[in-house]
């Protein structure tokens, strides 16, 4: 189903306190997963505390968790959801050519929200609202992957 508009605005009050927090949250994700910076032709084999301080890595953050503020910002509207599945298609679309794999994407998730749990104050009613929001967005994402 698709987010109420309370769940939408719990997923985004909870967002907006760590959106700003790229290049920290891009690590986190590397570092719990190394077999997905791996598929980064520009940090493969690269070590990741060095990495963290770099331009380029500042620039790929941004365009990840920018991504995410995007749908973030479209939940909760079923008159968004053109823009939104548009969005994902593309997405999916650019890492199906790049052959990144369902469960590298589960991986990234899971991450995301052990992130979300270190940073913000969880709940039942957060979690419930992110992991729909999150069902939703992946469900799109995979029927294109
Ligand atoms: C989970 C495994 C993933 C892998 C291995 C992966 C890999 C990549 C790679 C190799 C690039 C190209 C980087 C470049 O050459 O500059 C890229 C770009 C990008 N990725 Fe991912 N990605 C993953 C998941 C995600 C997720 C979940 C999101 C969104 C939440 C995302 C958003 C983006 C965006 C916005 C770009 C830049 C635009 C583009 O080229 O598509 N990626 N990704």
């Amino acid at each position: 189903a698709p987010l109420s508009a309370d769940e939408a605005s719990l997923v985004r009050g909870s967002w907006a306190q760590v959106k700003h927090s790229e290049v920290d949250i891009l690590y986190y994700i590397f570092k719990a997963n190394p077999d997905i910076m791996a598929k980064f032709p520009q940090f493969a084999g690269k070590d990741l505390e060095t990495l963290k301080g770099t331009g380029q890595f500042a620039t790929h953050a941004g365009r990840i968790v920018g991504f995410v503020s995007e749908i973030v910002a479209l939940m909760g509207n079923s008159a968004n959801m053109p823009a939104m599945e548009t969005l994902i298609k593309d997405m999916a679309a650019n890492h199906k050519a790049r052959g990144i794999p369902k469960a590298q994407f589960n991986e990234f998730r899971a991450s995301l929200v052990s992130y979300l749990q270190s940073k913000v104050s969880w709940n039942d009613s957060l979690g419930a609202a992110w992991t729909q929001g999150l069902d939703n967005v992946f469900n799109m994402m995979f029927s294109y992957l």
